[in-house]
């Protein structure tokens, strides 16, 4: 490529100097991840098998007012409160964000938030679709991923085989995927999970992740709690 002596080119006008090795080793940030998508999409089965592979991730426990399901373990599934300390929990502003999903309240303390932050890693948060758009204002530089199956029939088969939902709770989780969907092109990246084909979810994750890592111009992972908490304001 010729270009005149002199000229302006983008590079020179938008690129800093660098030297080779400088480039190659620019540290990277890490990355707010925000996983999201219909319930029995396989939002928490994605972030198990990435576990088990041990991707190096911190992952943000949320808090819930439902009941552990078996084998759900407080304090690394979710925070589990009852609906008084959560409501409790609300009026002292201890939630970044909180919403009523599926007829329970979940939301994310903001201690989970600073624990993660000052991690160094990657962070990943699991919330509902309601849970993105709050937290799409509240980190925009976070990556969005809606998670969804193949077909609606794969939902009803999932939600019905986990086993852990009443027929009320699948016809409200059901009822609910239609008003979900119309949401999805809020996100930056949609990822398919089919029946039996999880580890290519989640290579698509890791290939997002590993992707947003190679940007010339990261998405910058805030530092500092999103907002003061509410005794210091
Ligand atoms: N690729 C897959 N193939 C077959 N079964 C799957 C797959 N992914 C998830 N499942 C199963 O589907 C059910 C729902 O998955 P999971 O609980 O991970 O969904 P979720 O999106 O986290 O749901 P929720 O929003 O309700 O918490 C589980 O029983 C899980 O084992
Ligand atoms: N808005 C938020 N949604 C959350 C949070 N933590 C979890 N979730 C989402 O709730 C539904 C239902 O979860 P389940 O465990 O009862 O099946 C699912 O979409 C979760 O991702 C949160 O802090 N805020």
């Amino acid at each position: 490529m010729s270009k005149r002596k002199g000229a302006e080119t983008m590079e020179t006008v938008f690129s800093p100097a660098v030297t080779l090795e400088g480039l190659a080793q620019r540290p990277t940030q890490p990355l707010v991840v925000v996983i999201s998508g219909p319930s029995g999409a396989g939002k928490d089965s994605l972030i198990r098998r990435m576990k088990e592979l041990q991707v190096p991730f911190h992952f943000v426990v949320t808090a819930t007012s439902r009941p552990p399901r078996p084998g759900e373990v407080d304090g690394v599934d979710y925070h589990f409160l009852s609906r008084e300390r959560f409501e409790a929990g609300i009026r002292a502003g201890e939630f970044l964000e909180y919403a009523v999903v599926y007829g329970d309240y979940k939301g994310i303390p903001r201690w989970e938030i600073e624990n993660a932050l000052a991690s160094g890693k990657d962070v990943i948060l699991r919330v509902d679709v309601q849970g993105a758009a709050t937290l799409r204002r509240l980190i925009p530089e976070a990556v969005f991923i809606f998670v969804i199956p193949s077909s609606r029939e794969e939902l009803i088969e999932r939600l019905r085989a986990r086993g852990t939902e009443s027929p009320e709770s699948i016809a409200r989780r059901l009822q609910a995927v239609e008003e979900e969907l119309k949401h999805w092109a809020e996100f930056d990246y949609v990822v398919v999970n089919r029946n039996q084909h999880l580890d290519e979810a989640v290579a698509d994750i890791l290939a997002i992740i590993r992707a947003e890592h190679r940007r010339a111009h990261p998405r910058a992972a805030r530092r500092e709690p999103m907002s003061p908490p509410p005794s210091s304001r």
